[in-house]
């Protein structure tokens, strides 16, 4: 099983499941997302929704380009993104408070998946960034979008795009993109970071998400997002991009 899911306590998780991959995005986990963020929809006991990865090297290292390769056109790659595109908003537009719970690496989409969640806790020795830059494309799943919304200052956040480098977990807390840096063990950071939170009615953590969410509709977030999609589509398609996977994909193993 390439994820899990887990519902305990009114705490659902979904850990990406795929250690010797670096808990890479490929179809079953895509699904598996979708799966999970329809069971919060469905569940009027959900209070809160975390996303992690197993292990402490990765929390998520994007798509998984040994199958995305063999995506060649814009409209191939559109697909692909687009599905993710839409899974992430959902996963921004649902009614409980959503908490990337970051135990490792998250590069390339892994860092639009936590961008597109409410907070950011991230591990002292964790490292996040949209390298996607150096795959010649742009963050293809809205990660780009969300960051835009999320309080950063614009410079920071436009910093943080261009220079498509992994940041350490301290720059990362200092710019304000992760609400918090742990040391001890993901589990009790999560529990404490909820402390307070839980003992406030669902409703009205429900009612304050509506507050943001009646803010990006009328900001066209979803257009947006797909307009971020297309653009990245549109690079996909080039040679410098295949030139750049083909690298990574052919580098000698450890
Ligand atoms: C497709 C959507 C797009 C978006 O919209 O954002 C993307 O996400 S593009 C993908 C962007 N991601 C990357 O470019 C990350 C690539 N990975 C890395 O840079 C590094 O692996 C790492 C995440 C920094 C970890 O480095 P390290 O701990 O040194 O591990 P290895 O590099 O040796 O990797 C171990 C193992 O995992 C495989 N791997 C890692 N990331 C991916 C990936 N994104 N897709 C597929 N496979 C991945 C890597 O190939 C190794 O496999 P083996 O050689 O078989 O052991």
């Amino acid at each position: 099983m390439a994820y899990l899911l887990e519902h305990k306590e009114g705490i659902v998780t979904f850990t990406i499941h795929r250690e010797d991959k670096r808990n890479a995005v490929n179809d079953e986990v895509m699904n598996g997302l979708q799966e999970a963020i329809t069971y919060v929809e469905q569940n009027d006991n959900v209070r809160f929704f975390v996303i992690t990865g197993t292990g402490e090297r990765s929390f998520c290292s994007g798509g998984d380009l040994s199958v995305f390769h063999a995506l060649q056109t814009e409209d191939e790659a559109f697909g692909m993104l687009s599905k993710m595109a839409k899974i992430l908003y959902k996963l921004a537009t649902l009614p409980v408070p959503t908490i990337a719970l970051i135990n490792g690496t998250a590069v390339g989409g892994g860092c639009e998946i936590a961008t597109a969640c409410d907070f950011r806790l991230i591990a002292n020795h964790a490292k996040a960034g949209f390298i996607q830059g150096t795959l010649a494309i742009t963050s293809g799943w809205g990660g780009g979008t969300y960051l835009f919304e999320r309080g950063l200052r614009h410079d920071q956040a436009l910093k943080m795009l261009v220079d498509a480098k992994a940041y350490d977990a301290q720059t990362l807390y200092d710019i304000g993109w992760a609400m918090h840096v742990f040391y001890g063990t993901k589990q009790e950071a999560l529990l404490d970071f909820i402390d307070d939170m839980r003992k406030i009615h669902p409703s009205v953590h429900q009612a304050y998400k509506e507050i943001e969410l009646r803010k990006w509709r009328e900001r066209n977030m979803y257009e947006r997002v797909m307009e971020e999609v297309r653009t990245c589509a549109k690079l996909w398609e080039s040679d410098a991009h295949h030139q750049a996977v083909n690298v990574f994909l052919t580098k000698p193993k450890k």
